[in-house]
């Protein structure tokens, strides 16, 4: 939500195959430092693909996807595209975090434990100093006195605001969300919408594959319409809901509207 300027996500010419199922037909898509992109489209239109691809849960038939200038999970060489290693690609996904429609968090660890988890694994923080910031992002998402419950202890809505946190430990660049509500009951997706407002806010640059319209309107800086692989259209979310310019974005929104 603050002034956008640079780009932080470059995605051009983006291809994806499942064997013979073209499910990504060729993706242009940029977002600005800061920005809150919102994703939206019919089920299987490539939204998790494309997601999943950003921080190279699945790899790429074509393109490139850049964040930050850097080539997502490939070095180039000679005009072609070879897979970084594991780690590279590890260290890439630790600027980008990710937060699922299911929340997956360690059962037998505690809120603030789940959220250490990796500082302390991955970039060998020391414990004292991450659960000193851990516990800061819990109060961040309004959990500040559940640290030391389990996730069954949890509603899903805290659940997934604790995912949340998690992904914020890594202080990513880029925060990726895949339909971060639709698991959860009606009377919780508002505290985690709460939380992902703050975070935009906070002028955190999001990718968000969401359902909820009011989120989109009100939070996102851009809105992109998917169906069938492709971009159909893109712009501002109040202007593309009140005045799609294509046939299938009127019609997929006279159905959710
Ligand atoms: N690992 C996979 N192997 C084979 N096909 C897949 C795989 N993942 C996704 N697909 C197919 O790719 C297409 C796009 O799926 P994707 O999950 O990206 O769509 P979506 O727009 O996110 O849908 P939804 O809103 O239902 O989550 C679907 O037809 C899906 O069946």
């Amino acid at each position: 939500m603050s002034a956008a300027t640079t780009d932080l996500v470059r995605i051009e010419g983006v291809h994806k195959y499942f064997g013979d199922h073209h499910v990504l037909s060729g993706i242009d898509m940029t977002v600005k430092e800061g920005e809150v992109a919102v994703l939206i489209g019919p089920s299987g239109s490539g939204k998790s693909t494309l997601l999943r691809c950003i921080n190279h849960l699945e790899s790429i038939s074509a393109g490139r996807i850049r964040v930050n200038g850097e080539l997502i999970g490939y070095r180039e060489k000679d005009g072609r595209l070879h897979e970084l290693h594991l780690k590279d690609v590890a260290r890439q996904r630790r600027n980008i975090g990710m937060v699922f429609q299911r929340f997956n968090l360690f059962g037998h660890k505690t809120a603030l434990e789940n959220i250490i988890e990796a500082p302390v694994q991955v970039r060998g923080l020391e414990k004292v100093p991450a659960k000193r910031r851990a516990q800061e992002l819990l109060d961040r998402v309004g959990l500040a006195h559940r640290a030391s419950y389990y996730p069954a202890q949890l509603s899903g809505g805290q659940q997934q605001r604790v995912a949340i946190a998690r992904a914020l430990a890594m202080d990513p660049e880029l925060m990726l969300f895949d339909e971060p509500t639709s698991a959860l009951d009606p009377e919780l997706v508002g505290d985690v919408l709460d939380v992902m407002k703050d975070l935009a806010k906070s002028g955190m640059t999001m990718i968000v594959v969401t359902h909820e319209i009011g989120f989109a309107r009100e939070v996102g800086d851009t809105l992109t319409f998917m169906d069938g692989g492709i971009v159909v259209e893109s712009g501002n979310p109040r202007e593309l809901i009140a005045n799609p310019q294509q046939e299938r974005t009127k019609s997929f929104f006279s159905k959710v509207l």
